[in-house]
């Protein structure tokens, strides 16, 4: 299997324009393509994720040209639903794709087949599912009840009142959001208990504003949409720099001697990762803020203890990096982590050990005590990007670090190591 050996390195000082927002990029190609008129998409993330996307658009007769090495997206609107009469839709792993279209095709007529890989198959999606047939459609489960590869005979979606489950993804609200303007009928969204992941909602309804459409947000408990509306093309948008994919070199500076400035995302972004910098401080990192940019800076690190379900991403930078800190470190609310590109406990915590840290794996929390000498060893990143590039930090430690098959960061950043070694000295 490839690999890559970094370090062991002492220093991290740089400028940093970090690649373009997964979650924004996704998003705002739906829209854009729901939306009348055509849009002009800058500083879009090129990456699999996004390319599964704009791949089943292009299935499904959706015109959009893009230029600037994949930045730049000029995408004609269909200024209402997509409407093809047959497309098979293969969706690699990407959350962002598999559970917004699910949503998005019901809207029109047609019969789809939504399917990814293997993992993409273990990632729930039942509470979508449940949600899109109590408003009538017609979806159905291939294989195992409550995951892809999902069949769909659409019609269109009806109004009314319908109940979604939030404690296992928020993509399944995010879906039903992004989809429920182009209802047939007025449609409350109810959430049915605990919502995970939160400011992934607000990124949605940020993204809804640009395209023209308000949503009536009753707490994060009920949102009330207006039906038969179309989405307006806001003309041109640009696409923010990722805040999970700032979270490793912000990370970098705060453990190893040296400063970071990250360019793209900053105090004015819509992101919940950002937050991600004011754990970092709460662990004893120099953290300075723009609009558009934040820096680190090196301080004393110590332990904390945190409930990070708002930034489930970039939480697991905090994992990697509490082996520099004095005292433990505790990861907390973050049960969903075992549904992502891999049961990310399980592997976070198997991966830890190996370097020779004291770590615990709680069902949904994760405890790391900090690791003087770090033992050389390979870490398998189980075709999990943000696997391959936490650890890429352990490199700032005593030892060397082995990351096996680094090419899986190609899901959200696939010039990540590039820009590791352009940083790390
Ligand atoms: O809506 C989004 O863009 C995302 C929501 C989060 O997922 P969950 O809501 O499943 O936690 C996050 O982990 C994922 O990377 C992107
Ligand atoms: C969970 C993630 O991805 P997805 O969008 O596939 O859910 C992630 O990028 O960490």
């Amino acid at each position: 299997m490839n690999s890559i050996t970094l370090g062991p390195l002492n220093s991290a000082n740089g400028e940093i324009q970090i690649p373009g927002s997964k979650s924004l990029s996704n998003r705002i190609l739906l829209l854009a393509t729901l939306a009348q008129g055509t849009t002009k998409i800058t500083n879009l993330l090129d990456s699999d994720d996004i390319r599964h996307m704009l791949n089943a658009l292009k299935t499904m007769g959706v015109r959009y040209q893009l230029e600037d090495e994949g930045r730049t997206c000029i995408l004609e609107g269909l200024a209402g639903p997509i409407n093809v009469d047959h497309a098979d839709l293969f969706l690699g792993n990407a959350g962002t794709a598999m559970r917004p279209l699910t949503a998005a095709l019901c809207l029109g007529k047609g019969e789809y087949r939504l399917h990814g890989e293997p993992r993409m198959h273990e990632r729930p999606i039942g509470d979508l599912v449940d949600a899109l047939q109590s408003l009538g459609v017609d979806v159905q489960y291939e294989g195992t009840k409550d995951y892809p590869p999902l069949t769909i005979k659409a019609n269109g979606i009806t109004g009314g009142e319908v109940s979604i489950k939030g404690n296992i993804s928020s993509q399944f609200l995010t879906a039903l959001l992004m989809s429920a303007p182009l209802a047939k009928g007025d449609l409350t969204i109810k959430v049915d208990g605990e919502l995970v992941s939160k400011p992934y909602i607000d990124i949605t309804l940020h993204v809804m504003k640009q395209f023209g459409v308000d949503v009536d947000n009753q707490d994060y408990k009920a949102f009330v949409i207006k039906g038969n509306q179309t989405y307006q093309s806001p003309g041109e948008i640009m696409v923010e720099g990722d805040a999970s994919s700032a979270s490793y070199f912000l990370a970098a500076a705060a453990i190893a001697g040296g400063k970071i400035k990250v360019h793209g995302v900053g105090s004015d972004s819509v992101q919940g990762d950002v937050k991600f910098a004011e754990a970092l401080k709460a662990m004893g990192a120099n953290i300075t803020y723009g609009p558009t940019w934040i820096e680190a800076e090196r301080g004393e690190l110590n332990g904390i203890d945190m409930d990070m379900n708002h930034i489930p991403d970039a939480a697991m930078t905090i994992a990697t990096t509490a082996l520099f800190a004095e005292g433990p470190t505790t990861i907390r609310n973050i049960y969903n982590w075992r549904v992502k590109e891999t049961d990310r406990l399980y592997a976070m915590a198997t991966e830890l050990k190996k370097l020779g840290a004291d770590v615990i794996e709680g069902e949904d929390y994760i405890t790391v005590q900090p690791l003087k000498d770090v033992q050389h060893a390979a870490i398998d990143t189980y075709n999990d990007h943000r696997i391959a590039m936490c650890f890429s930090l352990v490199a700032f430690s005593n030892s060397a670090v082995t990351i096996n098959d680094p090419g899986c960061t190609s899901k959200t950043f696939p010039t990540y190591f590039e820009l590791f070694e352009n940083i790390a000295k």
